[in-house]
């Protein structure tokens, strides 16, 4: 069969960090090539599937070349001769290999970047678009991009406590005006940081990182941007904030510690009565990550108190995995799931996620890592998975516009049949 993988092959190659990762190229037997690479993140969560690093003198313990080995040895042995298109028998094939819970032993980043390239060379090979082919005909949605503006926690030096800062462009008619609305309140707000004299530097993920008096005025100041780009907040454009609160949050599951901008140890409660506040002054539509991955009696009081307001999303308390996801569905811990492919480390693991969300009535918000490359697969998979919205970062940065460019281009290609709204 023309399908059927006749070879798989790795490269240690370098992410957006500068930091080792993982591309995975597989070859056909019809002559179909494709490769995919392995994002990776920073504010981690503590269940996420091991990511593979040799740990020697090599970029300071963080080479890849065991990840690499892998893939070229134990999984090509496995994999050459199956058959691309049953990418639930393949993924199911690396998991038994490996044989941990977490990949440990192969590494999700050898792992990942298999289903990944097998999932593109399939595609490529029945000659369908990727979004296509995981989604089927009716994936037509392109997601609202909930772009990062401002950077602050593990994703940047600067005095800000909470890790993102996303603009939502909700009310744009389509993702081409959507990308138009926040590339535009980027540059404003540029000017307006110029103004100021605040830093234009940016973060991880492209946002700025300016050292800003508290909290309270980095959101001001992006109000103020959305405003002056000629944008009503709230109508047109809202606020997504990513506390990662796992970076401010020590061994006790009720010690957050605000210490870049210096407010200081707040409780659990404090820090869900702080949130009551922001919703009643900003135009806030989505959190995540509000409270640690441990204090999950704090995120159901958060949800039950907020989730009819805004959507409340868990990231390192759910790490995509399906066990996780279960339990938090149960005790209505939030109300949706952010969705990384490599917390999980397989497609098929990913789409079984996104499947269990959506059967609980839960929303899904697809996500990059903030250790990003080139690969576009994300945007057509964040079609394929119908999630309505997607955080890939800036505008100012190749790595996260390369998935926007590839959502204009989704978009370009339905023509006409696309659809864009926020639920
Ligand atoms: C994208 C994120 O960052 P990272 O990749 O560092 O986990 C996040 O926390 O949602
Ligand atoms: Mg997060």
């Amino acid at each position: 069969m023309d399908t059927l993988i006749e070879s798989i092959y790795a490269l240690e190659i370098l992410d957006s960090r500068g930091n080792p990762t993982v591309r995975v190229y597989v070859e056909l037997f019809d002559g179909t090539r494709a490769y995919a690479s392995v994002p990776s993140g920073a504010s981690t969560g503590q269940n996420e599937a091991l990511e593979l690093r040799d740990g020697d003198e090599r970029y300071g313990g963080k080479g890849v070349q065991k990840a690499v080995e892998n893939v070229i040895t134990t999984i090509a042995d496995a994999l050459e001769g199956m058959d691309a298109t049953q990418q639930k028998e393949i993924d199911y094939t690396m998991i038994e290999l490996d044989g941990t819970d977490n990949k440990s032993k192969l590494g999700a980043n050898a792992i990942l970047g298999v289903s990944m390239a097998v999932a593109k060379a399939a595609a490529q090979s029945l000659d369908l678009p990727l979004y296509q082919y995981l989604g089927g005909t009716n994936a037509v949605r392109i997601p609202v991009p909930c772009m990062n503006i401002l950077n602050g926690g593990e994703h940047a030096d600067n005095s800000v406590d909470f890790q993102e800062f996303m603009l939502v462009p909700h009310g744009a008619p389509s993702f081409k005006e959507g990308l138009r609305y926040v590339a535009e309140t980027f540059h404003i707000l540029k000017g307006i940081l110029k103004e100021r004299g605040l830093a234009t530097s940016v973060g991880d993920e492209g946002g700025f990182a300016p050292d800003c008096e508290s909290n309270e005025a980095a959101i001001e100041l992006i109000i103020e941007a959305i405003e002056k780009a000629g944008y009503k907040p709230g109508k047109d454009l809202s606020v997504a904030v990513d506390n990662a609160a796992n970076s401010f949050c020590s061994n006790l599951k009720d010690n957050y510690d605000l210490v870049w901008s210096g407010r200081g140890k707040m409780t659990s409660d404090d820090l869900i009565a702080l949130t009551g506040e922001w919703l009643d002054k900003y135009p806030i539509i989505l959190w995540e990550d509000p409270l640690a991955e441990k204090d999950w009696d704090g995120f159901a009081k958060f949800t039950a108190k907020y989730g009819d307001r805004i959507e409340v999303v868990g990231d390192d308390i759910f790490v995509t995995n399906t066990k996780y996801i279960k339990e938090g569905i149960e005790k209505k811990t939030a109300n949706s799931c952010l969705i990384k492919l490599n917390q999980i480390g397989t497609v098929t693991e990913t789409i079984e996620a996104v499947r269990m969300c959506r059967e609980a009535g839960w929303r899904y918000f697809l996500s990059h890592r903030s250790g990003e490359t080139e690969d576009t697969f994300l945007a057509d998979f964040a079609v394929a998975m119908d999630g309505g919205h997607l955080k890939t970062g800036s505008a100012c940065r190749g790595e996260r516009i390369a998935k926007y460019n590839r959502l204009l281009e989704i978009e370009h290609e339905l023509a006409g049949r696309s659809e864009y709204r926020w639920k």
